[in-house]
């Protein structure tokens, strides 16, 4: 088992990553605030997983209130958040309860806000079962609910107590899903890490092949540098680089999830092809090469993932690009590539440059 810290003094907590971390008993119990918990799913997840986490709280003594919501982005909602509050209203849920998100990033985010709020905050504990989720949103507290104006516009700041990543969930992963992970992964290497993205160059056959310890080095190499940044600015709130880096494509791609609505495209796809974006961007302001954005393009193609947006209009991609949380005084802030490895937020793109950027990267 690989074992990482995210260190936030007294929110500070582990991220276990491993192969059958599902069925330890061990790990839990330090990390639960009381003998109950609930534990929150969706309906693909819950029948290939809950069962054996069932069976592990059970060994420790721990009462389980399961939560099954439906499976989907377009459920990342305030009806689902209602439904995760009723439920544990009706089960008498207390102060004491930590609920257990288990399942892909839209089951982490949704239990994490609902961690937040419930009762005014309770603990909570990630069991990530996607790529993305183990190398990405498990880790760093971003919790939230989308809006049909823009992604992730609820929300707040809560980290877990624990995050246990089992790399066996990863076996029942459709191929999709595991190369939207790999968008994620590919943003550390350019964002921070040009070693790392030249070991994703030579290693993305066995990546993509399910290959296991490819997969638990990257997982693990992944964490270490989302929690080396959020350790450094947990709420996001430097004014150069810091956090708001990791938001690498984002910009264009949630215009993409937002506009063509949630979950036609998933979010490592916008992500990919936001990230080819922003690479073409940050050569027409001359930081990168046409070679340098071919490299970016040919590593996420490699990862099975989209290289073009959707032609949603020029228009459209503004509206919700200037609904970005990175927007400060009315002025659009993006993530920008100055280098291979080497991200910077700036607001120095004109709108001429972003419509010759939509212009070149998307197509029917
Ligand atoms: N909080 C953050 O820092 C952060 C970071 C990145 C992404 N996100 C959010 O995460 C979400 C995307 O997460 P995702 O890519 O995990 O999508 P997801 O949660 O929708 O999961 C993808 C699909 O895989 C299924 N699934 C999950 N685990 C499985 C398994 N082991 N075997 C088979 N099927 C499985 C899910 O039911 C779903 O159908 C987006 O809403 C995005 O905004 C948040
Ligand atoms: O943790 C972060 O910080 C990130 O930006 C990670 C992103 O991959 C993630 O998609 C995040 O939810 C986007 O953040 P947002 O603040 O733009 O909603
Ligand atoms: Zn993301």
């Amino acid at each position: 088992m690989r074992r990482l810290n995210v260190a936030l003094a007294e929110r500070s907590y582990p991220i276990l990553i491993g192969s059958d971390l599902l069925q330890n008993a061990e790990n839990l119990p330090p990390y639960l605030q009381g003998p109950r918990v609930a534990v929150i799913s969706n309906t693909t997840v819950a029948p290939l997983y809950l069962d054996t986490l069932l069976a592990t709280l059970e060994k420790v003594g721990v009462g389980v209130t399961p939560i099954i919501l439906p499976d989907g982005e377009k459920f990342k909602n305030w009806e689902s958040l209602n439904a995760i509050y009723d439920a544990l209203l009706a089960a008498r849920c207390d102060r004491g309860t930590t609920l257990i998100a288990l399942g892909g990033g839209v089951i982490g985010d949704l239990a994490g806000f609902a961690a937040a709020t419930y009762q005014r905050g309770v603990p909570f504990i990630q069991i990530p079962t996607t790529l993305l989720s183990q190398v990405d949103s498990s880790v760093g507290g971003k919790t939230g609910i989308n809006h049909p104006r823009g992604k992730n516009m609820v929300g707040a700041f809560w980290q877990p107590k624990l995050v246990v990543a089992d790399t066996l969930t990863l076996r029942s992963l459709p191929a999709r899903e595991l190369s939207a992970g790999l968008a994620e992964v590919i943003k550390y290497g350019l964002v921070r890490d040009l070693p790392f993205l030249e070991w994703l160059e030579s290693n993305m056959d066995r990546l993509v092949a399910g290959d296991d310890e490819a997969l638990a080095y990257a997982i693990e190499r992944s964490c270490r540098n989302k929690a080396e940044v959020v350790a450094n600015d947990e709420f996001e709130t430097a004014k150069e680089g810091g956090r708001a880096l990791l938001n690498l494509g984002h910009t264009f791609g949630h215009a993409i999830e937002s506009g063509m609505g949630y979950g036609h495209w998933l979010h490592g796809e916008a992500v990919a092809a936001g990230t080819v974006m922003a690479a073409e961007l940050s050569r027409r302001l001359g930081w990168l090469s046409a070679a340098d954005v071919d490299r970016v393009r040919n590593l996420l193609q490699r990862a099975g993932l989209p290289v073009c947006g959707p032609m949603l209009g020029a228009e459209r991609y503004l509206e919700f690009m200037s609904n970005d949380k990175k927007v400060s005084a009315g002025r659009l802030r993006l993530v920008l590539l100055q280098s291979i490895g080497t991200a910077v937020t700036t607001s120095d793109a004109t709108r001429e440059d972003i419509l010759a950027t939509l212009t070149a990267c998307c197509h029917e």
